[in-house]
């Protein structure tokens, strides 16, 4: 007997995005679940990413007048309803059957910008067609440079409106809770859009070789593969994962449009900054020359408004809306966007912004005197 409710039901007692990972829990397997809830080894970086969000305290501000007011923005020349935008995460069939296309369903219903992986579950001209919402495409660059471009042209040709080239992750980070679990892409789950793709031939190790060194980031994309990217495509050029003011002035001097301050939601290299601790000084310094977005640790919409305040233009979530595609289908991702909305709108109420260029860091308290 099943004892779940319907995937297309959701559940009763969940108030906040952070009650629905024990209704994604039992819906999955042990292989799906080490997946989708892990980081990389002790995965200090990922519960840092939520908890210096919640070290943060925020400063309200009473009887101001927000009548008429809206979370209305514009990035590249594209509106959006909110600054809540759908990160990308691969091999979505993993949490639901239908995969990217539930997921884009719910972007469509709520007007959520959708970032789509280049390790997506179902073909991207599929997932286009699913939704009216702003699409962008992210991009991991493969070692046939002229296959890479191919899935450029394809994401061009289905409307996908950015280019967002994650460059934190040319290896897969020491993920140890997927290989206690074993974990395995199950049979009809893969990357349907790296298909046909041409075989990189590769010589078994010799002594004093390194898999790392001599294999797998021989073919990794350098700063030179982002200045071609910039040449060959007309649609604005992001980079995911910059940490570092360094890497942010890089990405302006090598044509990008944008960066999204992050560490891949703790999920590359243990122990690096939490995104919300690296994003000021990155904001800072190349606020005002590039579009800056973050992503990592973003429950509620109280953490919007801090990523606000400390100078991103919109956030990314990943694991929030994921869970809810795991235990709800696409009325799951659906109701997680909602519930950040409107928990941004009322942190917005309250701390008197009428609209998103009201917030500033002037909305966060200072930190308390611990003496
Ligand atoms: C299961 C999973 C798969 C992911 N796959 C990708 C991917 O294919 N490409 C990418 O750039 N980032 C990927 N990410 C990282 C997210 O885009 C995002 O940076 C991260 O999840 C943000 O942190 P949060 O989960 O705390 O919101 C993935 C994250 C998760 C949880
Ligand atoms: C090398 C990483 C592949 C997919 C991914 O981005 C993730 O699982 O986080």
């Amino acid at each position: 007997m099943n004892l779940l409710p319907p995937l297309s039901a959701i559940p009763r007692d969940v108030a906040a995005a952070a009650d629905y990972p024990p209704h994604a829990r039992v819906r999955l397997d042990d292989n799906a679940w080490a997946y989708i809830s892990s980081g990389a080894a002790d995965e200090l970086t990922w519960q840092d990413n939520a908890a210096a969000f919640d070290r943060l305290r925020l400063q309200s501000r009473v009887l101001a007048d927000v009548r008429g007011g809206h979370t209305r923005l514009e990035l590249f020349g594209q509106t959006f309803a909110h600054p809540i935008l759908l990160a990308p995460v691969a091999y979505q069939k993993l949490a639901h059957p239908d995969g990217e296309l539930a997921t884009a369903q719910a972007a469509d219903a709520l007007d959520a910008g959708m970032v789509v992986s280049t390790l997506a579950s179902c073909r991207i001209e599929h997932i286009a067609r699913q939704t009216r919402a702003p699409l962008w495409f992210q991009l991991y660059p493969q070692p046939d440079r002229a296959f890479t471009m191919d899935l450029v042209r394809r994401a061009e040709a289905a409307g996908y409106q950015a280019l967002v080239v994650t460059v934190d992750a040319p290896i897969a980070g020491v993920r140890n809770r997927e290989q206690r679990a074993g974990f395995h892409l199950p049979a009809g789950i893969g990357a349907v859009n790296l298909q046909g793709m041409p075989a990189t031939p590769s010589a078994p190790l010799a002594p004093g070789e390194s898999a790392v060194f001599d294999r797998l980031m021989t073919h990794a994309p350098t700063w030179n593969d982002i200045e071609a990217l910039r040449s060959a495509t007309r649609l604005p050029l992001i980079l995911k994962g910059i940490l570092s003011v360094q890497d942010a002035r890089r990405a302006l001097e090598a044509g990008a449009d944008g960066i999204v301050v992050s560490n891949h939601g703790g999920r590359t290299l243990d122990t690096l900054a939490s995104a919300i601790d690296a994003l000021p000084p990155i904001a800072d310094a190349v606020g005002d020359r590039l579009v800056v977005l973050m992503d990592g640790g973003i429950r509620r919409g109280t953490d919007v408004l801090k990523a606000l305040a400390l100078g991103a233009r919109a956030v990314m979530i990943g694991r929030a809306w994921l869970y809810g595609l795991a235990a709800a289908g696409p009325l799951g991702v659906a109701h997680v966007i909602r519930l950040l909305r409107d928990e941004l709108e009322i942190a917005m109420a309250l701390t008197g912004c009428r609209t998103l260029a009201d917030i500033s860091r002037d909305l966060l308290a200072p930190a308390p005197r611990r003496d």
